[in-house]
């Protein structure tokens, strides 16, 4: 199965690779416009990002499946508890489905930054003492203890937007 992955960081291509291991994936990285900010601020702007990411990357190929994944902030609640996000979008060129992975509370630290108008990688950074973090564990790693991985949260969303195309649950008229 040929995959086209709307990005260059290895974290993301590392999770489209692992999570779909089973299809025994040939992964092209194509370095796309997200079309939303650097750093996505609501539910709509960060799935949105995954959409283009996946119609992007595939538009730009040969590849079987196009695929998105993007990492957002929102607010959940009273203020400035914002949350990390991250969403999946994956196309064949005719259908696009999204699928979520996990949402982790930011610490007030790292909220207000973000919420002053900073980037999430940069400041974890900051805050770990870590280079590009957002490559590496991530945020999910670091704020779990390493229960979870940026890795692993990042193949939760491509399992969720994947899924509808390899099951037959999600076919019109059954
Ligand atoms: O090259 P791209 O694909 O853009 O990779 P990215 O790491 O910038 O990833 P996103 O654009 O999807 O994420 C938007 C922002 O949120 C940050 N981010 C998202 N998830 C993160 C995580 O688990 N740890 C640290 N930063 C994260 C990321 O560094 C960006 O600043
Ligand atoms: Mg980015």
């Amino acid at each position: 199965m040929e995959l086209a992955v709307g990005s260059t960081n290895p974290v993301k291509i590392d999770a489209v690779e692992r999570t779909l291991e089973r299809y025994e994936p040939t992964v092209t990285a194509v370095d796309v416009d997200s079309g939303v900010s650097e750093q996505p601020r609501s539910l709509e702007e960060t799935v949105s990002g995954a959409e283009n990411r996946a119609r992007r990357a595939l538009a730009a190929t040969e590849a079987d499946y196009g695929v998105g994944l993007e990492g957002g902030v929102v607010r959940l609640g009273a203020t400035p508890k914002l949350s990390l996000i991250m969403w999946g979008a994956v196309t064949d060129g005719d259908r696009l489905e999204r699928g979520g992975g996990p949402t982790l509370r930011l610490p007030d630290r790292v909220a207000e930054r973000v919420a002053d108008g900073a980037e999430l990688g940069p400041v974890m950074d900051d805050l770990l003492g870590t280079e590009n973090v957002a490559e590496a564990e991530g945020a999910a790693g670091a704020l779990t203890d390493g229960l979870t991985s940026r890795t692993q949260a990042l193949g939760e969303a491509v399992a969720a937007s994947f899924g509808p195309f390899v099951t037959g649950y999600y076919d019109i008229d059954t």
